[in-house]
């Protein structure tokens, strides 16, 4: 009977410790640490939570340590691991204010991501705090159910009225949309000129910022954030441009990895995160890395990437579960597919947008394409939808595609992300089978079209 040690039990962690279970469960021991009180918690409900689109936090957890236990696997919560001493096979934890040490054969390390937390003064996190509170009131950070929690009391106060959001990505524009639902005055900050810029070219960005003004969010882009002040609790926000009075700030400025545990001994990326192969293994043997601490391969940039999302968590702990029992799977690498919905803005992305297709040393081409979803006879509610794709102007190969619509858009993003992984040209994707109906389409879908009227 080997033992498999898994530090940090959320997506990555779970699914991990369910593949195990499930496939290897009578020749492994498996024992899991997390130092949080819940696992399993989904962040993408928390602006749903806030702007009450949903009745509650129930739906927002879909496992819990009786789960993991009832599979077979010994679960540790309220337990942090200190160290881990990677010569001797050993994590050192802390439970209950008493301090021990577990031996592994094998280690899934799954820790994680925090919030980022930006060089702006009296943003600072309270020392030592595993719940990124920070040290001036209503100063806020948005990652586990706590923080949600806390917000969501916090507005009980209609005091509460003037809430900036600092950070104009996923997190950022979904909960400036949650706050104005609730009635409130939003201003959404971002140091980049557009919203959403990690994964859209700036006509989508536009489309976004369009979105959010029209429902009265005040726009402030490309500012950089200098200083929040306040006597004891927020009362303004600073800009290398202006300042605004505020009630609350929501500071949502990226993700960094949770990767101290390997600090000076497992191989890193360039953010920070553990480096792994695409079976998940770190540098270091019988040591794997899964989900926001790991990288991913990204097929589109032909290399290691960094793209913290739940779904490259679940299917990379699925990889390392098989990988850490003896069965020698790979990752099939990711795209960074993504979609948001903001009002009745749909957008979905996958690949490279053009300014990472240059980073990555690409020379892209786009070719955009716009049509109503139907054909003008039918009588059922029809929008247009935008679609842009990105290639390479040598190869050919497929890079990126972004679509934008208040259709429901989000299934067609899946074809573009396995034309990226399997590398299929803009040319090839011009004569695919793509039915036509009515109900759904027209004869010359939007993609077609696009593909039809790519540059040579
Ligand atoms: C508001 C919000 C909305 C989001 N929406 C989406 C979405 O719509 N779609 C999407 O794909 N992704 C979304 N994400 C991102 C997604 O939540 C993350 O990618 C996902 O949580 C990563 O899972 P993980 O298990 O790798 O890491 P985490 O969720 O960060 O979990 C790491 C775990 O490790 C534990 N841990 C860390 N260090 C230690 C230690 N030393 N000892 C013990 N335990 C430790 C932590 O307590 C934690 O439970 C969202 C995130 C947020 C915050
Ligand atoms: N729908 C989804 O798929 C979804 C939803 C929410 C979160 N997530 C994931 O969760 C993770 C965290 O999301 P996030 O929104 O925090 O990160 P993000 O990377 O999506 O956005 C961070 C934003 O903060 C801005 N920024 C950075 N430093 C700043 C500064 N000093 N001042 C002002 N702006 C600054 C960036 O320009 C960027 O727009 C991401 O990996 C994201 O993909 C995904």
């Amino acid at each position: 009977m080997s033992k498999i040690v898994v530090i940090g039990a959320n997506h990555a962690g779970t699914a991990c410790v369910n593949t195990i279970l499930a496939n290897y469960g009578a020749d492994n021991e498996v024992v899991v640490f997390d130092q949080n009180s819940n696992i399993s918690f989904l962040g993408c409900g928390i602006a749903l939570w806030i702007g009450q689109q949903i009745a509650g936090s129930e739906g927002l957890f879909y496992s819990d340590k009786e789960q993991l236990e009832a599979a077979g696997a010994t679960v540790h919560m309220r337990t942090v691991v200190e160290s881990i001493d990677y010569g001797a096979k050993e994590v050192h934890v802390l439970q209950d204010g008493v301090r021990r040490t577990e031996s592994y054969d094998r280690l899934i390390l799954a820790t994680g991501s925090s919030p980022i937390v930006p060089p702006i003064a009296g943003a600072e996190l309270v020392e030592g705090t595993r719940e990124f509170k920070a040290s001036l009131d209503n100063v806020q950070y948005i990652k586990l159910y706590q923080n949600a929690t806390e917000v969501i009391d916090k507005l009980q106060d209609d005091s509460i009225r003037r809430v900036a959001v600092v950070g104009a990505g996923y997190i950022g524009v979904e909960l400036a949309e949650a706050f104005q639902r609730l009635g409130r005055e939003v201003t959404l900050v971002d140091i980049a000129r557009e919203p959403l810029e990690g994964y859209y070219d700036p006509e989508f960005g536009d489309m976004m910022s369009r979105t959010l003004a029209d429902h009265g969010i005040r726009l402030a882009l490309g500012r950089n954030v200098m200083a929040v002040e306040g006597r004891g609790r927020v009362e303004r926000l600073v800009t290398d441009l202006d300042s605004f009075d505020v009630d609350m700030v929501v500071v949502a400025v990226g993700f960094r990895p949770n990767t101290e545990l390997g600090a000076g001994v497992l191989e890193l990326f360039d953010n920070g995160a553990f480096l792994v192969d695409r079976n998940q293994r770190t540098s270091q043997p019988d040591v794997y890395a899964i989900g926001d601490c790991a990288t991913v391969h990204d097929n589109a940039a032909g290399a290691p990437n960094y793209i913290a999302l739940a779904t490259n968590a679940v299917r990379s702990g699925v990889v390392a579960a098989h990988n850490a029992c003896g069965t020698g799977i790979e990752s099939a690498g990711v795209q960074g597919s993504n979609g948001v919905r903001v009002y009745d803005l749909n957008m979905v992305s996958t690949g490279l947008t053009t300014a990472k297709a240059r980073e990555f040393g690409y020379d892209p081409v786009a070719t955009e394409f716009t049509d109503n979803q139907r054909p003008e006879f039918m009588l059922t509610d029809n929008h247009p939808v935008t679609i842009k794709i990105i290639f390479d102007r040598t190869s050919r190969v497929i890079l990126g595609c972004q679509i934008a619509s208040k259709e429901d858009v989000s299934m067609m993003i899946h074809t573009f992300s396995l034309a990226i992984q399997e590398k299929v040209t803009i040319d090839k994707l011009a004569l695919l089978d793509i039915f036509f109906l009515p109900h759904f389409n027209k004869p010359y879908n939007y993609v077609t079209m696009a593909a039809l009227s790519a540059p040579a």
